[in-house]
């Protein structure tokens, strides 16, 4: 996304003032996912939100809609969304977004099809794994889906970035490593087939860098090792944890306690095959870029001006990764550069020891609101339903606790791109989702961020001062919806920062736009053409959103747009 026209981001970027938070004293007492499962579906326009594992697939009929291509069709708005406000009404639409990875188990269009109903906002595509043409059979996928058939999943593309990982197992899906069986990590390249317990190592300073006695950390730790001994190219290791050796797993070394820094510290964020496949990405229009292993905010601007030169027109968000030591230390001005970020859980629990992770990620959630980025919670979030059908309780748990925080996404990873049950996955985010999210409001149980102003030029204080009002006088008079008429997406991201109780109809020329606030909390996005008459706006988009069964007289809405400073209060007629 280009500085000019900025989405998500500030117009200007300078320091901002430190926050204050004002915490709400309890937030306890998550009501039982389990009970959610097996209740009966809920009658249309009631507040009771009983979405089950299985209806997901009810949600939305597939029926083949000709009228949805762009050129034809006047107001768009993907299934989902309209099933959901058409089933449970306004105030139970889900507000958390969600990213599904999509890999091996998820690749064909009939499985991304059964996501995109299932309420998938965005599409990850992780570049560490295949290659740029099965990728672009995924992409073409996804338009397909979204011209075609009313939907708008952006596209994600996360890059490899140059973190040290495991070569490619000889084409094996996963190996197992026995405790105190010993393994050879190795700089060497196989001409054929590795020998038996043998593994590639992508960093060439491997070798050199590890210490007998070292710890390998495999994965984040699913996997551990202890350095036994070093022979020239060959690091001889003892499994110390059993596990489950994946293809490409990211490998880590702890020595006394501490992560070894600086064995990679001088490999580049971004690499020559990142710069291959950020080319491949703008040419394919993907929505975000998210930056693997990001250290510091010059990287950011130097991607973000790379993609302003190379596609001036296409806005093209960054998402910076936040895993790493280094990005900890320059949260702020990472995400002050990003037009959002990733909290990836993963790779941070293999960094900083893993009690230290929670609160990382309540800070870069918190931060990101302050700063108007949308934020993304990754990994391990229902780890557990690669293998099985259902969540482990403590998933839940910490599903609910990412929702209450009211986190803008939450992500599946291994569970929707190589698991056994990606759609049952995505169903089981959902249903938490909505019942957190509902249980929140109706207790109050919502944190309270005090938020200070990010606007630094006065036209942009007034849409701020706008939205933040629109905002609270939605939540004062209980209204349904708060509609925002916006070209660039501004104004619909101050809105959503405000997470008020409603949720927000935007209304944005742009397929692109449309696409990005996908991303963002509580927005569900609309493609119109609007114009500068915002009583003609009004009165077209009421008449469009009856005729789709999604609004009805007496339905009460406050709306706002870039055009015009001022807030309406409106009875839909
Ligand atoms: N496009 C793909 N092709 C093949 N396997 C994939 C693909 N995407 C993901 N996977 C599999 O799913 C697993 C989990 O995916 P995920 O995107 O979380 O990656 P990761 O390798 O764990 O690391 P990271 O997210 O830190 O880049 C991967 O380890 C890999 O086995
Ligand atoms: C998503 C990711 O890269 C991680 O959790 O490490
Ligand atoms: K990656
Ligand atoms: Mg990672």
């Amino acid at each position: 996304m280009s500085q000019s026209s900025t989405t998500f981001s500030l117009l200007n970027p300078t320091k901002i003032t430190p926050f204050k938070l004002l915490l709400r004293p309890t937030f306890s007492r998550y009501p039982s996912i389990t009970a959610v499962r097996s209740e009966p579906k809920s009658t249309p326009h009631s507040n009771n939100l009983n979405l089950t594992v299985a209806e997901s697939q009810l949600i939305s009929p597939v029926i083949p809609e000709s009228s949805y291509s762009s050129s034809s069709s006047i107001l768009e708005v993907d299934r989902v969304s309209s099933s959901e406000i058409k089933e449970n009404g306004f105030r139970s639409t889900r507000r958390t977004k969600l990213v599904c990875t999509i890999g091996p188990s998820s690749c064909d269009f009939e499985t991304i099809e059964g996501l995109a109903r299932g309420g998938m906002n965005v599409a990850r595509l992780n570049m560490c794994h295949n290659t740029r043409e099965w990728h672009k059979v995924v992409i073409e996928h996804v338009k397909k889906l979204n011209e075609e058939m009313g939907f708008a999943i952006a596209i994600l593309m996360d890059t490899q970035g140059s973190e040290i990982h495991m070569g490619d197992l000889d084409g094996a899906s996963s190996v197992k490593a026995e405790d105190g069986s010993i393994w050879t990590f190795s700089i060497r390249t196989f001409d054929a087939s590795h020998p038996e317990r043998t593994i590639s190592v992508s960093y060439d300073g491997f070798a050199e860098d590890v210490k007998v006695g070292d710890e390998l950390l495999v994965d984040g730790g699913m996997v551990r090792f202890e350095v036994v001994d070093k022979i020239g190219p060959d690091v001889k290791c003892l499994c110390t944890d059993p596990g489950l050796l994946l293809p490409r797993a990211n490998l880590a070394l702890w020595r006394k306690g501490r992560l070894v820094q600086q064995h990679n510290s001088m490999l580049p964020t971004i690499t020559s095959q990142d710069w291959l496949d950020i080319d491949f990405a703008i040419a394919e229009g993907v929505d975000f870029i998210a930056l693997s292993f990001v250290r510091s905010a010059d990287t950011i601007n130097h991607l973000r001006s790379y993609i302003a030169a190379r596609s001036p027109n296409r806005d093209v968000a960054v998402i910076a990764k936040i895993e790493s030591v280094d990005s900890l230390k320059n949260l702020e001005e990472i995400i002050q550069a990003s037009d959002g970020a990733m909290v990836a859980r993963g790779d941070m629990g293999s960094q900083i020891p893993l009690e230290q992770v929670p609160f990382a990620q309540q800070k870069i959630v918190q931060l990101c609101r302050q700063l108007n980025k949308p934020v993304i919670v990754a990994s391990q979030l229902l780890e557990s339903m690669i293998e099985y059908p259902i969540p482990t309780r403590a998933e839940v748990a910490d599903v609910s606790e990412a929702v209450r925080q009211q986190a803008d996404a939450l992500m599946l990873s291994g569970e929707s791109a190589m698991g056994l049950f990606p759609d049952k996955a995505l169903a089981v985010l959902r249903s938490v989702s909505l019942r957190i999210e509902k249980r929140c409001r109706e207790d109050n149980l919502n944190e309270e961020l005090e938020l200070t102003s990010i606007s630094t030029s006065f036209p942009d204080v007034i849409k701020e001062e706008i939205c933040s009002s629109a905002a609270k006088i939605a939540s004062r008079l209980q209204v349904d919806a708060l509609f925002v008429y916006t070209t660039d997406g501004q104004m619909a991201s101050l809105l959503s920062r405000w997470r008020p109780d409603c949720p927000v109809f935007a209304f944005t020329p742009t397929a692109s736009v449309r696409k990005q606030l996908n991303l963002l909390w509580g927005l569900i996005p609309f493609r119109l053409n609007f114009s500068e008459d915002m009583d003609s706006n009004l009165n077209r988009t009421f008449s469009l959103l009856k005729i789709k069964d999604m609004i009805k007289s007496g339905d009460r809405i406050v709306a706002v747009s870039d055009m015009l400073q001022s807030i309406q209060v409106r009875t839909v007629p």
